[in-house]
């Protein structure tokens, strides 16, 4: 039997990398989030690395500091970039985020099937509910209740995959001699009708080689569990510990039960932001430069706050003083401290502490290729899903991972050396879909 294989999605966070000072780092594009060309380069070396998608996340409004950084959570508008990169790639598969909040059905169901033809069925859709209120205010809305936002999602999504449904394979006919394009009867509206949502369909548009988009899910506690066990085959998650993570993956296996779907259908990716170097030494060096380039007093601040210790710029180039030490405690709100407060009793200096990434949307894998793979390798073996989002500190990260990380996960047998099939659908292990879940209540 062949070695279990993990799955990889890239996500180059707002064009630059997920570091606040990324894009003053030399080597990026520091107009990266506006320039296509990046998003480009980062698919190509993600494919040129056998990944299964690239990964955007998107919130439809401005929630970052702009005088200071890039943003980082809404790029290029995500369906523009995904047809540049149907265009420049082959075989990768392409995930995009759309609002189930804030949009329409109808909206949602035709740009991903155009997008999921246009790339030959590579087409990943991040279905999210946005709870931001500055996206509520660009819609001229409020944000609905949790309940209701996911409750409005549920009947999204069901729309989306009946309007998909509502053209079935092999009903494009395009038979030029008998003069019969399509076999019109079995095309027919849908008349999906909720509490928040009514479309007629049908949708113009056949399916794609795949069927329809992959359907992934991101958050939510136990909504969004709900969500993903009715729909998704993928999931994102932003674990912080192998316990926590290997939870999720048995909630999203008992989620996908309950709705009668095949929970070995199902993969969970993990964010991991990675800071490569050839050392480790050289990586933490990287770490330091990007915190320099970002958010470094604010970070200073944050780790007095995660170990209980009142800290200032002044104390960056020493350990922290052991007096204070003694009285140091894991802030138990943060799932990050117990690591910030270890290494502080290493000895290492603040700097050093915050070099190692401590202070992270996702946790941080610093180091040379094998330790990277090691982190990896550790994590897949516990149980925590089968993939991981690999998220570069810094744009020139994505194709250290995939020169310097990826061959020692194939060399371990631990990850594709080929593509085996065209669509994601393929790339997933996860049957042709098109329309609602066989098992699916409507
Ligand atoms: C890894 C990960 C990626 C996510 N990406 C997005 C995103 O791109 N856009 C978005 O609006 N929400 C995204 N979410 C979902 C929100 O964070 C989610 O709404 C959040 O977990 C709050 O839950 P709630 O919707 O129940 O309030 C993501 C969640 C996770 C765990």
């Amino acid at each position: 039997m062949r070695t279990p294989q993990m799955h990889l999605t890239m996500q180059l966070v707002g064009g630059t990398g997920i570091e606040p000072g990324a894009w003053r780092r030399p080597g990026v594009a520091a107009d990266g989030y506006v320039n296509v060309d990046a998003a480009v380069r980062a698919a190509k070396a993600a494919e040129r690395g056998k990944f299964d998608a690239v990964f955007f996340a998107d919130t439809p409004a401005v929630v970052d500091d702009l005088s200071t950084r890039s943003p980082s959570w809404a790029p290029l508008e995500p369906v523009v970039v995904l047809t540049a990169l149907a265009r420049e790639t082959e075989r990768i598969g392409l995930v995009a985020t759309s609002s189930t909040t804030f949009n329409h059905a109808y909206n949602v169901a035709r740009q991903f099937r155009a997008l999921d033809l246009v790339s030959g069925g590579r087409i990943g859709w991040n279905a999210v509910t946005t709870g931001r209120p500055q996206a509520a205010l660009n819609y001229g809305a409020e944000v609905p209740s949790r309940g209701e936002r996911y409750a409005i999602a549920e009947e999204f999504i069901a729309s989306v995959m009946a309007l998909w449904g509502s053209w079935p394979e092999g009903a494009l006919l395009l038979d030029t001699e008998n003069g019969r394009f399509a076999d019109a009867e079995r095309i027919q509206p849908v008349m999906v009708r909720g509490r928040h949502m009514f479309s007629r369909g049908p949708l113009g548009l056949p399916p794609s080689p795949q069927g329809q988009p992959v359907v992934f899910q991101a958050g939510g506690g136990g909504n969004g569990l709900a969500l993903a066990g009715l729909y998704a085959n993928g999931v994102y998650n932003s674990p912080f510990d192998i316990p926590s993570g290997a939870a999720h993956w048995q909630a999203v296996r008992r989620a996908a039960q309950a709705y009668g779907r095949d929970p070995d259908h199902m993969t969970v990716f993990n964010g991991i932001v990675t800071s490569v170097g050839s050392t480790e030494g050289e990586a933490l060096q990287r770490r330091r430069e990007l915190d320099e380039l970002g958010d470094l007093e604010s970070r200073v601040q944050y780790l007095g706050v995660q170990i209980g210790v009142p800290l200032d710029m002044g104390d960056l180039d020493k350990p922290v003083h052991k007096d204070l030490l003694r009285d140091a405690y894991a802030h138990p709100g943060d799932p990050r401290a117990p690591l910030a407060l270890r290494l502080a009793k290493e000895g290492w200096t603040v700097r050093d502490v915050i070099a190692h990434g401590i202070i992270q949307y996702h946790p941080v894998a610093v180091g040379a290729p094998e330790q990277i793979a090691d982190m990896l390798q550790h994590w897949f073996e516990s149980g925590v899903g089968g993939g991981f989002t690999i998220t570069p500190d810094a744009a020139d990260g994505v194709e250290d991972f995939v020169d310097h990380v990826v061959p020692i996960l194939q060399k371990r047998g631990l990850f594709r050396t080929e593509y085996e099939g065209t669509t994601l659908r393929d790339h997933l292990g996860i049957p042709y879909q098109n329309g609602l879940p066989a098992a699916h209540p409507a």
